[in-house]
């Protein structure tokens, strides 16, 4: 059973072309974080999934139901931003309307609410939460059904850090009870503390952050004769950057570093050193989005 599978799908607003022709498919629960700077479709893209907006063009299958069929929402849930909230009602009051929707045990409401540290003021009314008390109700709503599939669109914003820590942690083990969870979120140290699966959503398409690790990482390398090395560097077109008269800094493929490797071997050049880091979730989104991303952070 395919999980999520998303085929060819495309929107657009008037203009602006916001996705084109996404293909997304999920085979087997993982924690995947989908990652863009403002305004470029992340919450289209869910919206689209949820079928709370439909694609121009393309199809949403999830758990190999068509997402118009209302039975899969028994198995996905979607947190939101807090203006789905109705601000006249208490936090509880939400939390029963799921409870009776799902048949879920208070015990089980109880234990949670205790866990994020809500039973101060989920009788209250949600028009006197603070943002961070409105994004534990939405969380807490999210995660009540144990979903087999969630959706979250910002989990971690508006959380302090003992907050956000909680709900880092009732992720993961919801993950490892089989749930397949799809978050956007800005903070990319938090992204790493969570997952290493990463989709970048770049120009209207998907980047798989796996795909650019596994394409280059950062090498720091100490020769015999760094000279030489610098030309070959060079004639490849890798750009190569002195950090010690020794040492050089460079990003390589997996191919290109065997490569190199065989080269100084066929020169008589040594390798004495050699160091090597996976990017980070944050180094790879400047080095999809550019500089212009910083902006729009
Ligand atoms: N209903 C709509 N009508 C017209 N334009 C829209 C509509 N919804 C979204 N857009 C536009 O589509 C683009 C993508 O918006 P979206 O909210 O999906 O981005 P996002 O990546 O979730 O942004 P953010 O990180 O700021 O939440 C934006 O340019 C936005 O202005």
């Amino acid at each position: 059973m395919t999980i999520l599978d998303l085929q060819q799908v495309t929107k657009r607003f008037g203009t602006h072309q916001v996705l084109q022709a996404i293909d997304l498919q999920i085979q087997t629960p993982k924690i995947l974080a989908l990652v863009a700077p403002n305004g470029s479709g992340k919450s289209t893209l869910l919206n689209i999934i949820t079928n709370l907006l439909k694609p121009d063009s393309g199809s949403v299958k999830v758990f190999d139901h068509s997402n118009t069929d209302a039975a899969i929402f028994k198995q996905m849930t979607y947190l939101q931003d807090n203006r789905v909230l109705f601000n006249d009602l208490s936090g509880a009051a939400h939390v029963r309307l799921v409870q009776d929707v799902y048949g879920l045990p208070q015990s089980e409401v109880d234990q949670l609410l205790a866990r994020l540290d809500m039973t101060a003021y989920i009788h209250k009314k949600v028009a006197a939460y603070s943002l961070g008390m409105k994004q534990h109700l939405l969380f807490l709503l999210a995660i009540l059904p144990k979903p087999k599939l969630l959706l979250l669109d910002e989990p971690l914003n508006g959380l302090d850090p003992v907050a956000v820590r909680t709900v880092q942690q009732i992720l993961q083990e919801l993950y490892q009870q089989g749930t397949t969870i799809l978050f956007s979120s800005h903070n990319l140290a938090q992204i790493d503390q969570l997952t290493d699966q990463v989709i970048f959503l770049h120009g209207g398409q998907l980047v798989a952050a796996s795909t650019l690790r596994q394409d280059k990482q950062h090498y720091d390398l100490v020769f015999t004769d760094v000279h030489p090395v610098q030309q070959y560097l060079a004639a490849q077109d890798l750009a190569a950057s002195l950090k010690q008269p020794h040492k050089l800094s460079v990003d390589l493929s997996a191919s290109q570093h065997q490569q190199l490797v065989t080269w100084t071997k066929a020169n008589g050049i040594e390798i004495l050193d050699e160091e090597h880091t996976t990017e980070t979730t944050d180094e790879l989104y400047f080095h999809v989005f550019g500089e212009d991303a910083h902006e729009t952070l």
